[in-house]
């Protein structure tokens, strides 16, 4: 027990979970992409580098990892907070911010959201993947690490008094390097001091989820109050599904509003649609897994702002599920998903 059992954080103070109403579980609000630029393919160059207009916006869409602009999601605050405004009005109550080190995660900036739109903002503790750690970061044991991650959550990160809610993304490739090992134990480690919530970025391989859920374990991690996040793009058979599902995580589906033929960081995959997402859903509640599955849109790039004709943070709660129930899944079903699973993730032992 500590003073944070029974409450969640968020970033205006503890919040009784009941509060919390519809929740988007993995969200960015303000961050930067740059160290996952892809360079475009061959002849786009001049659009990959044009200011942003209509008739660029499906190219975006295709190839969002090439355009140095739309990896700068920190410059549209103010798009951001008008899409807060309109979250609300569609029955959304709070946003799980998964900015972490690395990402430029901006927490003065999720404190006036929060103040100004009235939504729930629960902002991210520790490290995202090793491409970004820092050489002091690298040069850390597991025990200054743990000690890092448990500030941010105690007494606040980044020079402020701003307190983080949950552990993640904590970010990890494939394969998981040394740096992330040991960011993971310390994430572990934290988790089993303060009883929190953690959310996990897996590597892109389908037995990244597993080998990350072994980590933790090993290092005495609380699975069960563990999502892992990007299942879309990481596990496609259902066997193998079912397989992970078993391991007793969160089971994350976090990309609805992204469509896209070549996933850039790994072209063997094909990017699920949003009907193929909910079909996987639909599979997981039929198999029993209705009070682990929560959802997303992972918004981290400008051109899924609604200012730039994307989806929005709203696109769930308008589109998908209402989706979900013509697809054997019923309104009990979709408020555990919305509301149920991220209130019990988010809740402190
Ligand atoms: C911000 C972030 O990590 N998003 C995930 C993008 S990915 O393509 O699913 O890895």
């Amino acid at each position: 027990m500590t003073a944070l059992s029974g409450k969640v954080q968020t970033v205006l103070g503890l919040l009784d979970p009941a509060q919390l109403g519809r929740t988007m579980t993995h969200e960015h609000l303000t961050m930067t992409f740059e160290c996952c630029y892809v360079p475009p393919p061959t002849g786009d160059d001049a659009v990959s580098e044009a200011p942003f207009e209509m008739r660029n916006m499906h190219w975006l869409r295709q190839n969002p990892y090439s355009s140095q602009e739309n990896l700068l999601l920190c410059q549209e605050i103010e798009a951001v907070r008008d899409e807060l405004q309109y979250y609300r009005q569609a029955g959304g109550g709070t946003i799980v911010e998964n900015t972490t080190t690395g990402i430029t995660r901006n927490l003065p900036s999720l404190k006036q959201l929060a103040k100004d739109t009235g939504v729930n903002i629960i902002a991210g503790a520790g490290f995202y993947v090793d491409v970004t750690h820092s050489d002091e970061t690298r040069k850390m044991t597991v025990e200054k690490l743990t000690d890092i991650i448990v500030s941010e959550i105690l007494h606040g990160a980044d020079g402020t008094d701003i307190r983080c809610g949950v552990i993640g993304e904590i970010g990890t490739s494939w394969p998981i390097t040394e740096s992330e090992k040991r960011v993971l134990r310390a994430t572990a480690h934290a988790q089993s001091q303060l009883g929190c919530p953690v959310i996990i970025h897996p590597g892109r391989h389908t037995t990244a989820p597993t080998e990350v859920v072994r980590i933790l374990q090993e290092a005495g991690g609380d699975i069960s109050k563990t999502v892992m996040s990007h299942l879309d793009r990481t596990i496609f058979d259902y066997g193998e599904l079912l397989e992970f599902a078993k391991l007793g995580s969160y089971l994350e589906y976090d990309l609805f509003g992204t469509e896209m033929l070549d996933y850039p960081f790994d072209l063997e995959i094909d990017m699920p649609s949003d009907s193929q997402r909910v079909q996987a859903l639909s599979f997981l509640v039929k198999e029993g897994y209705e009070d682990r599955i929560v959802i997303a849109h992972d918004i981290h790039t400008k051109n899924r702002l609604t200012k730039y004709g994307g989806h929005g943070y709203s696109h769930i709660l308008k589109n998908i599920a209402p989706k979900m129930l013509t697809r054997g899944i019923s309104q009990g079903q979709v408020d555990k998903i919305l509301i149920h699973n991220p209130k019990h993730w988010l809740t402190f032992k």
